[in-house]
């Protein structure tokens, strides 16, 4: 089976309070986007994981695909596979590419071998892997709540619209950035304001990692204003960082202006 993995965008990330349990609270909508990696899983006398594409640290009983396969196979008589994951989605980036590749395991698990396990408890299986991982199950926009891995549908459709992702290739640690935060309580409700013109999110939609991570590397506001003068019609930092997005009405090539970075673009669904 080949499927797919894709990265997605926070567009807004409201960091509310820490919990108990050493984790925030957050408030985010969280909308996919086509930058993927390919990931193929076949029968094999035994397991294996191998990488091509980007470098992902770590070996391969580390990975993030290797822990969901194990996971299902303790509860499931699942049989041997080999996985190849081909890495296109920048690392440490935001843009939960390693939950991604997660989640799509415990789904390719499911209908390749009919498991039958339900929606429910795939995502269950999906929050002990990470707090971004349980949205990759559902994969549609969604505001999220909790540690980002409680769901509700949101009235948001930017489809038609172009996106444009640039990825400067610095590594942000997200357990780093969570550790630079004093939470709290936004000024406006997320649910609301995105029902708004989208012209008026620049002025209260806001990623809380932005103003501590911006006077850290000063760069990343640099994007971001960039992508304003490029005429996106809202801009912003994913997660916990380094990549910046705009949202644009109409198909915009940035390839060249951004030309040292990573760049990916495409229309939004
Ligand atoms: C920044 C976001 O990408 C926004 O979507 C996520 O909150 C991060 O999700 P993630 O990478 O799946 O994070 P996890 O692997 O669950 O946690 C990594 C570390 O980030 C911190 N963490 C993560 C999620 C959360 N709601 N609060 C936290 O404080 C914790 O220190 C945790 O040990
Ligand atoms: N399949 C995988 N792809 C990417 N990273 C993986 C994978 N498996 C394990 N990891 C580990 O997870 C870490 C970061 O994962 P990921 O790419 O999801 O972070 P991110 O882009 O910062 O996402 P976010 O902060 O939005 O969760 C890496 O340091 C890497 O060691």
């Amino acid at each position: 089976m080949l499927v797919f993995p894709n990265a997605k965008i926070n567009i807004g990330l409201n960091i509310v309070e820490k919990r108990a349990d050493g984790y925030h609270n957050i408030e985010s909508c969280f909308y996919p986007v086509g930058w993927s990696d390919a990931l193929e899983i076949t029968l094999a006398d035994e397991f294996s994981f191998r990488s091509d594409g980007i470098v992902i640290p770590g070996n391969s009983s580390d990975n993030l695909c290797t822990k969901a396969y194990q996971m299902i196979a303790a509860d499931y008589a699942l049989p041997a596979v080999k996985m190849h994951l081909l890495k296109s989605i920048p690392i440490g980036a935001g843009l939960g590419g390693g939950s991604a590749d997660a989640a799509f395991v415990i789904k390719a698990l499911n209908e390749q071998f009919d498991l039958k396990i339900s929606f429910e408890k795939q995502l269950d299986y999906a929050r002990r892997l990470g707090s971004d991982c349980a949205f990759f199950i559902s994969n549609k926009p969604a505001y999220c709540f909790q540690k980002g891995d409680e769901f509700e549908d949101i009235d948001l459709n930017l489809k038609g619209k172009c996106i444009v992702l640039v990825n400067p290739g610095l590594h942000i640690s997200t357990v780093e950035a969570y550790s630079g935060i004093v939470p709290k309580r936004s000024e406006h409700d997320l649910h609301n304001v995105l029902k708004e013109p989208i012209e008026n999110w620049k002025f209260k939609v806001k990623n809380d990692f932005e103003a501590t991570l911006f006077p850290i590397y000063p760069l990343l506001g640099e994007i971001k204003e960039a992508l304003y003068q490029q005429g996106a019609l809202y801009a912003a930092m994913s997660g916990s960082g380094s990549t910046l997005f705009g949202i644009f009405e109409l198909e915009k090539d940035l390839q060249k202006h951004f030309a040292d970075y990573k760049v990916w673009q495409g229309p939004l669904d």
